[in-house]
């Protein structure tokens, strides 16, 4: 029951995604829930999103992954109840296992708020 995609999971994101060309995006509109300091959305919530997203371009090629490693600049703080637009996309894959990706938070208006890189390694799923 994934916490950023399972829409069975009652205090998940619940976030849907699609491919454009190279590009995975999904939406999403933070709630009061999802509050760091008042009026904007937490930053580990923040990071989840990105990381979520990133991953899912390597799950809709079916490419079986985990996270091992994640960087975030946050530069401008993410409005709660504002749509969020997130994208990810592949910048390079090392030894056929080490997928080196990144992803970025767009505002209403087309701003950068946030970008993250991350490394992730490809796995057996029979492993986890
Ligand atoms: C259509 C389909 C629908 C499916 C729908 C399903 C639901 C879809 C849910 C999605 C969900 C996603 C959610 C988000 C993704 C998480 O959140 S994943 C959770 C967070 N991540 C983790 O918990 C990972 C924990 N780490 C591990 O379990 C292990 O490290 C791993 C990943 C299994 C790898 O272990 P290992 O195979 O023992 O690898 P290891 O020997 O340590 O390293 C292999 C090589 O990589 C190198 N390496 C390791 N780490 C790094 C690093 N950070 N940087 C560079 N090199 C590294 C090592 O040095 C090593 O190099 P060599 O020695 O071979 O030269």
């Amino acid at each position: 029951m994934c916490f950023g995609c399972s829409p069975a999971n009652p205090i998940g994101l619940k976030l849907k995604f699609k491919m454009d060309g190279d590009i995975c995006r999904t939406e999403f509109e933070a709630g009061e829930e999802h509050q760091g300091w008042n009026g904007y959305m937490h930053g580990g919530l923040i990071a989840a999103l990105l990381d979520e997203t990133m991953a899912w371009w390597l799950w809709l090629k079916d490419i079986s992954i985990m996270t091992v490693e994640m960087n975030t600049r946050y530069s401008i703080g993410v409005p709660i109840k504002t749509r969020l637009v997130v994208e990810s996309w592949c910048e390079e894959v090392k030894r056929d296992r080490l997928y080196l990706m990144a992803g970025r938070i767009i505002l209403p208006g087309g701003k950068t708020a946030v970008k993250a890189t991350a490394k992730f390694m490809k796995i057996d799923p029979a492993q986890i």
